[in-house]
């Protein structure tokens, strides 16, 4: 079984993810740390003239278990990911390791932006989790304070939005809501309430499908 879950920045998907694939003991892969190691590798060449040409090396070359997953969980590592993502062969060298994953035997979780789209348009299940864009920042600011980082607020908004806006004019993505993708709004709902939703969703996916001839 493969279930694709999409959705924008902060909106929860992880969260929601990492608990299905407990629930359902599948394994599963956050596609965004693929965009943000590549992003972070290139930190300090992405003002260069070349910096495309180098991007595409690195993902055609990428070894995720050289990260450490705090530096790539930053604002700073979601911002270079995001253009690192505008590079169409940058997203070909990282489609490839996404596929292989998600069409294990047994099945697997991924979660992204264009997992319904593009990785699994053949998912036998496909939610969108969204969120608006208070509330995700207002989590993700929560989340880096946490752990003792010290953004405000109002620098997490801001760049929440302009990622959005980057990530909807993409125009190497499928940054968009699959036809056949079940969307879930989580800005008023808690993890809990918004995981036993996602997990209804699935069920009642799956019920479906078996009743289908
Ligand atoms: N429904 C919710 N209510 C409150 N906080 C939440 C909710 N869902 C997730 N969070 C918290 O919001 C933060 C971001 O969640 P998560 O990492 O799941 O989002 P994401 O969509 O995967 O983000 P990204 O796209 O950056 O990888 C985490 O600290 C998580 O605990
Ligand atoms: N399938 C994906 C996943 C992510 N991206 C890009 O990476 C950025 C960081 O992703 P997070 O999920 O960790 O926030 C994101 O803003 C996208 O630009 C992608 O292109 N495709």
């Amino acid at each position: 079984m493969i279930i694709a879950i999409d959705g924008p920045a902060a909106s929860g998907k992880g969260t929601i993810s990492k608990r299905l694939a407990k629930h359902f003991d599948l394994p599963h892969m956050d596609t965004g740390l693929l965009y943000r190691a590549v992003g972070f590798a290139m930190r300090d060449d992405l003002d260069h003239p070349n910096w495309e040409e180098k991007a595409v090396t690195t993902a055609q070359t990428l070894e995720l278990s050289h990260y450490h997953e705090d530096d790539l969980t930053t604002a700073e590592a979601g911002i270079a990911a995001s253009k690192v993502a505008r590079v169409p062969e940058v997203r070909a060298a990282l489609q490839t390791a996404q596929k292989h994953f998600a069409h294990q035997k047994g099945g697997a979780i991924l979660d992204g932006r264009d997992i319904g789209t593009r990785i699994c348009p053949d998912a036998d299940v496909k939610l969108y989790i969204t969120a608006d864009a208070h509330a995700r920042a207002q989590r993700r600011t929560k989340q880096l304070n946490d752990r003792g980082v010290d953004v405000t607020f109002d620098e997490i908004l801001a760049q929440i939005e302009k990622r959005d806006a980057d990530d909807r004019d993409n125009p190497a993505g499928a940054f968009y809501v699959a036809p056949d993708a079940h969307l879930l709004d989580t800005t008023k709902l808690s993890i809990e309430t918004a995981f036993q939703a996602a997990l209804e969703l699935v069920n009642s996916v799956l019920a479906q499908k078996k009743n289908t001839p």
